[in-house]
């Protein structure tokens, strides 16, 4: 009777949605073999579900006799692990020696007993008995040639192909051994393994400097520490703030260009700027831009010290403001300060002989 179950498992259930059935319900049978007459019972309950299948038979299962010989477990999932590939025993069984009537056959023409047995050879227009050989209703749509190519069609190679099912020749590609091209290969999705993500730059190439037209180099380009020097500043007396010059140089009352001078600008030869450096009793004056500032007034409120101011007595001041606060505004500061414009000695003399003329 197990025996029968095994050849009834060979008959092709595309329809059942779950191929595997027949295999799990061999294995199920043969550990319990004595529950056996119930199986069947139930096995061919479900079996008309294959539209060759005519049904339940007309005499019970019971009532047949069994072969004497075969039904042991070991026997029987042989039977049923290889029944799903294994047609060509069920040829032996087919053949004049076996009287027996099978379970499946009860009724049924021997046109159905012949669909297992042929199709692992070589019929490739039959994909539906490719299916019963793999068992996967995604294989079955694969086409038989290829079920074919992995079924040499010899009945001693089935059951080596039952324990390692065929590879439906997914060409995982050589040069990407990875494991997501052999889960493509075995699901049936079949989905090519995704693209590999380009090459992410070289870290040495991003960061390299490009050459620019100018020939800096990375040195060049490198940040560079700014020493900041110590403040130079002094502690002004109180009353002498920088408001404090504003409030002051805002009076015109001040006089802040210095007592005894004429209302207009004088003109000042550099020998003039000379002797006023704030000694014997003159006033320091400096000049800057062409023009001449009495910064007498001033030096009690400047930040850097009277001494630092003093230095450019006497002279041109430009260069020494210049290297020290360059964003000062002179004008803003000392323009109440203006004393005349800085002339050449040649323009005095001219002037004076012209005066003498007159
Ligand atoms: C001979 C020319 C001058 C010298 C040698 C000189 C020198 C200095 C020095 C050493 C400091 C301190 C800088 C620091 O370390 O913070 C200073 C600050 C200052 N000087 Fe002069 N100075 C000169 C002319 C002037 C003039 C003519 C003015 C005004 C028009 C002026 C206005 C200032 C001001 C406003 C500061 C403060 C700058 C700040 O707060 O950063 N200086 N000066």
């Amino acid at each position: 009777m197990l025996d029968r179950l095994g050849c009834m498992n060979l008959n092709p259930t595309p329809r059942t949605g779950h191929p595997n059935l027949p295999t799990r319900f061999c294995k199920i049978v043969a550990r319990h073999a004595h529950l056996s007459s119930t199986l069947h019972l139930h096995y061919l309950h479900l079996h008309p579900l294959d539209p060759q299948d005519p049904g339940p038979p007309s005499t019970p299962p019971n009532s047949r006799s069994d072969p004497p010989t075969r039904p042991t477990s070991e026997h029987a999932s042989e039977r049923c692990d290889a029944g799903v590939s294994a047609s060509p025993s069920l040829d032996n069984e087919e053949d004049g020696t076996q009287t027996t009537p099978k379970a499946s056959a009860s009724g049924a023409p021997p046109s159905v007993l012949a669909v297992p047995t042929l199709n692992l050879v070589g019929d490739s227009s039959d994909n539906s008995t490719a299916a019963v050989a793999t068992g996967s209703p995604a294989q079955n749509s694969m086409n038989g040639s290829t079920q074919k190519a992995s079924y040499t069609g010899k009945s001693n190679a089935i059951p080596e192909a039952k324990a390692q099912p065929p590879s439906f020749a997914v060409p995982s590609s050589p040069q990407r051994p990875t494991p997501s091209s052999t889960i493509a290969a075995s699901t049936p999705s079949l989905m090519p393994p995704p693209p590999l993500p380009p090459h992410p730059p070289s870290a040495a190439a991003g960061l390299r400097v490009p050459p620019t037209a100018s020939g800096l180099s990375s040195s060049t380009l490198a940040p560079t520490t700014v020493r900041k020097q110590a403040s130079r500043k002094v502690v002004l007396e109180p009353g002498y703030s920088p408001l404090d010059w504003a409030a002051r140089a805002a009076n015109p009352k001040n006089q802040l260009r210095g007592a005894g001078l004429p209302a207009g600008l004088l003109r000042v030869t550099p020998s003039m700027l000379k002797t006023q450096n704030g000694r014997k009793g003159r006033d320091p004056w400096t000049s800057y831009q062409g023009k001449v500032y009495n910064i007498s007034p001033y030096a009690p409120y400047h930040p850097g010290g009277k001494g630092e101011l003093l230095r450019g007595a006497g002279k041109d001041s430009a260069q020494l403001f210049a290297e020290i606060h360059p964003w000062v505004n002179w004008e803003g500061i000392l323009g109440e300060c203006l004393v005349g414009i800085l002339v050449s000695e040649n323009d005095v003399q001219a002037e004076n002989s012209l005066d003498a003329m007159d």
